[in-house]
């Protein structure tokens, strides 16, 4: 199996119509979406998604992963309890590049009560669009990985 293409997608109630199509974006531009749910409106629990689609990451089934709140900031909170996942809270295009290219982050989360699907999607465009820079990074991202131990 190959995780190079694959995507992990979760939400709570707040973030479903924006999951939805972010979905259906990234889907159009070739990744392969493993989209987690909710599927129904009904009010859940977001630490219970952030974890679910950050194990997903965690253990190489997915590449990547982008995770959804009212907010984005609770389930990031709670991807970023999980070994080996760095995860940011993006509200424009340049946190999301840099998030790639500087603190190699894995995970995206995204405020659906935030921001619109237009700029969403641009958020999420430049995140997958970037790559990791390494060099005096690394040695940054391995003092976080540090922590965990
Ligand atoms: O943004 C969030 C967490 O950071 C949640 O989506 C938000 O707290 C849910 O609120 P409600 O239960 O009132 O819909």
């Amino acid at each position: 199996m190959t995780t190079t293409n694959r995507i992990a997608l979760s939400s709570d109630h707040a973030a479903i119509a924006l999951r939805q199509a972010i979905a259906r974006h990234i889907a159009a531009k070739g990744w392969e979406v493993v989209d987690i749910g909710p599927t129904t409106p009904e009010s859940t629990h977001y630490p219970a998604h952030g974890e679910a689609a950050a194990r997903l990451v965690a253990s190489g089934d997915c590449r990547l992963g982008i995770i959804l709140c009212g907010t984005g900031q609770g389930i990031m909170m709670a991807a970023n309890k999980v070994r080996g996942i760095r995860c940011g809270v993006c509200c424009e295009p340049f946190s999301a590049r840099m998030i790639r290219q500087h603190n190699d982050a894995n995970m995206l989360s995204l405020g659906a009560r935030v921001v619109g699907e237009g700029l969403a999607l641009e958020i999420v465009d430049a995140f997958l669009g970037a790559e990791f820079e390494g060099g005096r990074h690394a040695t940054r991202v391995d003092m976080i990985t540090a922590l965990e131990s």
